[in-house]
């Protein structure tokens, strides 16, 4: 005779508890008869998913992970709206407030956490609330249609989340946090000031180092006052500080209790028989509060509780994505810099990419990941496994090996492991999503969520996922899955550029309505794209969309890591003269610049300016701006030539200044930087410049595609020219043909090796095409002005340079 079923009662129908009986039920579907007590009204549903609802991204509806008939299929009967408030550890008993109770051999305790509310005066008020559950969410979706002003108290994971929400259903929201930085839990200084950037950029204001003291308001919030004196006024207000495990009825029952339910390896509590799992345990001094660690726990509890041999749970390394659309942001391990470590850093602010890496004893310990996420599931995978990676410390830093171009999402996805981890929240390994697409027949991500779980928790990897189909689904699989310029499109540069031409599409928010976006916002790589390809399509009529730029191109300047900003005045060919120098040393006095320095292409850097001192000084200065910040062209750098050197042959300087005078302002694709040498000893180092010029008896090299950044690359001849007026026209009918055909943010260097020099010299050699393509350019420039002028003198552009949110303070 069979064994009588023993009696399971889990407490929690979340998402922590319902994945270990998920894994039972396949270990041993006869050993237990099972029953849950949720306190929710709902079924087991993915509450990672509530910020995607917010965003319009996903329904209600959708975000049910185990549907009503689940429970009745795996014969679990379910008190759904049923709070457990008391054990009877003697008797075996669980009873619910609502009147039921449940006897009990096994009792797994699944309660999760609670959102810590601040205790501050007011804080009953209606408005007031948390973000945890389906009930705080339809809350906030109802609250938009009828209110304004929302205000989220923490700048985490979670309030961040909420505030994106708030923002899309179209209220003005603002973030309250008590630290100077955001995610402080998750980012060091300089990411976290690049993110908050990016989110102001999409609308959200900041009130950084306020601590909240009263919400005011009769019935409903009004207001939120801060002990400074100053307040803010609130409709809703959502606290979201951080939470805290559900422990109260453990330690009702008598168990160990710590700031979790103190459970051993196995998951067991100090009470013999009952089991703790997910948020409101703690194991080894850690209660986790995300859903990969919870699941590996749930999987040990699921071996343990059918009897199959397990090791035990020994801790968890933990990662973090912020699931915010147009931003990327990934944390794990140690992102602060513990002694003992060593750190590498890589900081493009122009492209808004910021890398770190921590090392201890060669191996990675930590890393932090702004703009460019797609290496955080190998570096992740290389932390877990401990392993050395003395010597590739530079590649996985950038993400390539040195001297190589950086690899496609493809190739970066081929050369990965196979038993790297896809899929974080779920430890799915790219062998398992392999073998359920090449043996199990899966041709979509949804699947592949079915069969291995891969991509159904945060989403997150569902671009690894679909990179997968794309690289194991060859034929079998009907259509490939097509890799777009960013996750929003599967369309290519090329296939935009065609569709802009063909319907005339003549702005950002028009493209990705017509070309159906998936995500209606887009995000930080395609906006700035489009409105690249939009202002080189239609140069006479387009008006730069100044909200898609970074930063850097919005506030015409160079942010500093210190939140301050650096001016560079043009100087042409790096020639200047005593009255100018004078001028620029009173205006630096004049607005205490902390720093003056020479930069390698010859130019004067101040550095250290405030944000608001930039329209005055620029004013002051009375010079052009020198596009230090932007892709555009850059400086042109020039050596003495036959002006003052014996061995020049041709006047370098004069004809460096007048390319910089004819292709200042000029938006290109990337950054853009010319020399001209005055004889074939090259002082200028044209030779690694996008367009350079080297003199030789009676006549000119023109040179392209070099570069003397992270790939230096050496330039192709182009051809070789006689006179000056050639130089010019060469070298605007390259730049507008880079212009047309290569792809946002892609270097001359990049592209030139991608297209090949022999297609470039091809459309270039031909007269009329290089007429054409010089003609163009100049239509584009001929619509241009410089944007320091333009801002010192217009009262509306001036007022974006006054600081609304205080600047986060600089660390020493
Ligand atoms: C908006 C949001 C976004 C998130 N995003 C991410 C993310 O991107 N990545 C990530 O890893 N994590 C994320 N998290 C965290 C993640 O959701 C949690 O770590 C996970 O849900 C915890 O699972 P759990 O089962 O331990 O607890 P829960 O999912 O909270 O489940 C516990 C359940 O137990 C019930 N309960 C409590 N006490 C009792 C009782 N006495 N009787 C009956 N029922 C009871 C509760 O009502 C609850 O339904 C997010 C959380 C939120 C709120
Ligand atoms: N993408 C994700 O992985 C994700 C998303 C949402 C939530 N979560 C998880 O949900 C849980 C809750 O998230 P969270 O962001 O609330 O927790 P958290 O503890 O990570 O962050 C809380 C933040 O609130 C700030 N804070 C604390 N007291 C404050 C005060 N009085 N005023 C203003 N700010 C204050 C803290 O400085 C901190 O940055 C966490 O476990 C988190 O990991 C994860
Ligand atoms: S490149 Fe030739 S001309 Fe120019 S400074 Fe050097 S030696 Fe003189
Ligand atoms: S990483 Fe979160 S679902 Fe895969």
């Amino acid at each position: 005779m069979a064994e009588p079923r023993k009696k399971l009662v889990m407490v929690g129908n979340g998402m922590a508890g319902v994945r270990a009986l998920e894994h039972l039920l396949k270990l041993a579907p006869e050993a237990y008869e099972i029953t849950i007590f949720g306190a929710e009204p709902h079924p087991n549903y993915n509450r990672i998913m509530l910020s995607s609802v917010l965003v319009g991204g996903a329904d209600l509806k959708e975000i049910v992970l185990n549907d009503w008939d689940w429970y009745e299929e795996n014969r679990i009967k379910l008190h759904a709206g049923h709070t457990v408030t008391r054990i009877d550890t003697k008797k075996r008993k669980v009873y619910s407030r609502e009147g039921a109770e449940a006897e009990y051999d096994v009792l797994l305790l699944a309660t999760g956490s609670q959102p810590f509310m601040l205790p501050l005066p007011g804080a009953d008020k209606e408005g007031v609330i948390a973000f945890r559950d389906i009930r705080d969410c339809e809350i906030m979706l109802e609250t938009s249609q009828t209110y304004k002003n929302a205000v989220v108290i923490g700048g985490g994971l979670l309030g961040l989340e909420a505030a994106r929400g708030l923002l899309h259903l179209g209220m003005n929201v603002s973030v309250v946090h008590i630290n100077a930085y955001l995610m402080e839990r998750q980012l060091d200084e300089a990411a976290s000031k690049m993110l908050q950037a990016e989110l102001e950029r999409q609308g959200m204001k900041f009130l950084l180092r306020k601590q909240s003291e009263t919400i005011y308001g009769k019935k409903r919030v009004k207001g939120l006052r801060f002990t400074d004196g100053t307040d803010v006024e609130a409709d809703l207000i959502v606290m979201a500080v951080g939470i805290r495990p559900n422990v109260e009825l453990a330690r009702s029952a008598g168990l160990e209790v710590n700031r979790g339910i103190v459970v051993n390896d196995y998951l067991e509590t100090s009470e013999p028989g009952i089991y703790a799992v997910g948020e409101c345990a703690e194991h080894r001094g850690i209660a986790y509060g995300l859903v990969a660690p919870l699941y590996e726990q749930g999987a040990v509890l699921a071996k343990r509780l059918a009897g199959v041999e397990t090791g035990g749970y020994e801790g968890s390394v933990t990662s973090t994505k912020l699931k915010v659309s147009g931003v990327d942001v990934f944390s794990a391990g140690r992102y602060d810099e513990p002694p003992g470590t060593r750190t590498l850093r890589y900081q493009d602010e122009i492209d808004g990419v910021y890398k770190k890496i921590v090392l201890r004893d060669d191996k990675l310990v930590g890393a932090v990941l702004f703009g460019d996420t797609s290496d955080g599931a190998s570096l992740f995978s290389i932390m877990k496994k401990g392993e050395s990676i003395k010597g590739r410390e530079k590649e996985l830093l950038l993400g390539f090996s040195a001297g190589a171009a950086p690899a496609s999402p493809t190739s970066r996805l081929e050369a990965m492991a196979d038993d790297e981890i896809i899929c974080g929240c779920n430890g799915v390994s790219k062998a398992t999503i392999a073998e359920a697409i090449q043996s199990k027949g899966c041709s979509t991500v949804g699947e592949i969520k079915a069969c291995t779980k891969a991509s159904g928790s945060c989403g997150g990897c569902k671009p690894l996922v679909e990179g997968l189909l794309k690289i194991y689904g060859g034929d079998a699989v009907g259509e490939p899955v097509k890799e777009g310029i960013c996750g929003c499109t599967t369309l290519s540069r090329d296939e935009i550029v065609a569709e802009i031409k063909r319907m005339e599409l003549k702005n950002v928010k028009e493209v990705m309505n017509v070309l159906g976006w998936n995500n209606p916002e887009g995000c930080s790589k395609c906006r700035p794209s489009l409105n690249y390809y939009l202002g080189m399509l239609w140069p006479t009529e387009y008006k730069d969309e100044k909200e898609s730029r970074f930063t850097n191109e919005r506030y015409h300047a160079n942010i500093q890591k210190d939140g301050t900003y650096s001016v560079v005045p043009r100087i042409y060919g790096g020639v200047t003269s005593p009255s100018e120098l004078k001028k620029i040393a009173e205006v630096a006095e004049k607005f205490d610049v902390p720093m003056v320095k020479f930069t390698g292409g010859q130019r004067l850097d101040l550095l250290g300016v405030k944000k608001e001192d930039l329209p005055k000084m620029w004013e002051e200065l009375d010079m052009p701006s020198g596009h230090a910040y932007g892709k555009a062209l850059r400086t042109v750098k020039t050596c003495v030539g036959n002006t003052f050197c014996r061995f020049g042959t041709q006047d370098s300087i004069g004809m460096g200044i007048r390319l910089e005078k004819e292709f200042e302002r000029l938006n290109t694709p990337a950054k853009v930087k010319l020399a001209v040498s005055g004889c074939p000893r090259n002082c200028a180092e044209a030779t690694i410049k996008d367009f350079g010029v080297v003199a030789i008896d009676g006549g000119w090299e023109l040179h392209v595609g070099g570069n003397g950044g992270v790939h230096v690359r050496a330039t192709d001849l182009l051809c070789v020219v006689k006179t000056e007026d050639e130089v010019v026209e060469w070298g605007g009918a390259f730049l507008q043909y880079y212009r047309e055909n290569a792809q946002w943010n892609e270097r001359t260097s990049v592209w030139v090796e991608r297209v090949g020099l022999d297609s470039i010299k091809a459309a270039l050699e031909q007269q009329e095409e290089r007429k054409a393509l010089y003609g163009r350019i100049r239509t584009a420039l001929d619509h241009t002005t410089d944007p320091w002028k333009q801002i010192a003198s217009d009262r509306e552009l001036r007022k974006n340079f006054e600081t609304l949110t205080p600047e986060p303070a600089v660390r020493n």
